[in-house]
């Protein structure tokens, strides 16, 4: 089983307007719905491939039962291990603006989240670790009330458990979490720059590696992904620009990473599959969903090149 772990997850909104002006009045031309944060969207992405996937992290509130509802009517199957907590999950809005491909993302805060709820999780947590977890996936903010070093802890955890652990989380948790050593961590250029404080990509991920991540696979947008490992350097992108809303296209990179994780891929395969995914949830318009035929497609065409190290 793949476990991700959403701590702030959220019941995602996706708003298309034609043309996205600010200080004006919008007309809403669809609206959607999904169950979010970001390791929920890795999970979804996860079983839509045919993996046997499980989300944990934080539900409570209205928003949190909307959110747990719209899950178990997911076809795909997501076993859902999330932990009730007394406040309510948050929502998160997409406004695509279609006249550019351009979205605005508004994230709320999330619940506050208690001692008592955090010691809680940290059980169940353990149990999932040693029930048959292969890999586990820590994804996202942190809600208010969780402690800053919680990634560290998790990625600890998931050590004593020898269970390979992958973070996606940007500022002081991913500056932390990196110190517990995780296997790989998937920061996106910006978030790369913020803590090693250079954006020369390549030199950015060496400098993760060397704060403690025995690799760093980093997303670059259009350019692709950036892999620095223990076992060589590679860079990876598609052939082709691809328009449309590219929420999520972080988190589908994170399912192609731990599915080839989780199948004992080899590195360069574990890229091409992450860069493919990413570009085919760009083709799809919501975020944790991804277009089959283009990533059918575009996996065969992913050009991953060995980077010389000096
Ligand atoms: O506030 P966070 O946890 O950093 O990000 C949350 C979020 O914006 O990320 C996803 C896209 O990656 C959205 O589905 C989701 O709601």
């Amino acid at each position: 089983m793949i476990l991700t772990v959403t701590l702030n997850a959220a019941l995602d909104l996706t708003y298309h307007v034609p043309r996205l002006t600010p200080h004006a009045s919008h007309r809403v031309r669809q609206v959607t719905e999904r169950p979010g944060g970001k390791g929920l969207n890795v999970a979804r992405v996860l079983a839509a491939l045919g993996f046997e996937t499980a989300v944990t992290g934080f539900a409570g509130g209205d928003t949190g039962r909307e959110l747990r509802a719209l899950l178990a009517a997911d076809a795909a199957g997501v076993t859902d291990a999330l932990v009730e907590v007394s406040g309510n999950t948050r929502r998160t809005v997409g406004v695509v603006d279609e006249s550019t491909g351009d979205t605005t993302q508004l994230n709320e805060p999330g619940p506050h989240v208690g001692t008592a709820e955090w010691d809680g999780f940290l059980d169940a947590y353990r149990e999932l670790l040693h029930s048959g977890t292969k890999v586990v996936a820590l994804c996202g903010s942190l809600p208010p009330g969780v402690p800053v070093g919680a990634y560290a802890e998790l990625v600890r955890e998931a050590r004593t458990a020898r269970t390979p652990v992958l973070l996606d989380t940007s500022g002081e948790p991913l500056r932390r979490g990196l110190a517990a050593r995780p296997d790989l961590v998937k920061p996106n250029a910006h978030e790369l720059a913020g803590i090693t404080g250079t954006s020369e990509p390549l030199r950015a991920a060496r400098a993760a590696q060397q704060r403690g991540a025995r690799a760093v696979a980093a997303s670059l947008g259009a350019d692709g992904m950036l892999l620095v490992t223990q076992d060589g350097t590679w860079s990876a992108g598609v052939p082709e620009r691809l328009a449309g809303n590219p929420t999520g296209a972080g988190d589908s990179a994170v399912a192609g990473l731990l599915s080839g994780l989780a199948e004992g891929l080899p590195w360069p395969d574990r890229l091409a599959r992450a860069v493919a995914l990413s570009a085919a949830t760009v083709r799809s318009p919501v975020a944790g969903e991804f277009d089959e035929q283009t990533y059918a497609r575009l996996l065969p065409s992913v050009k991953v090149q060995q980077v010389d190290t000096p």
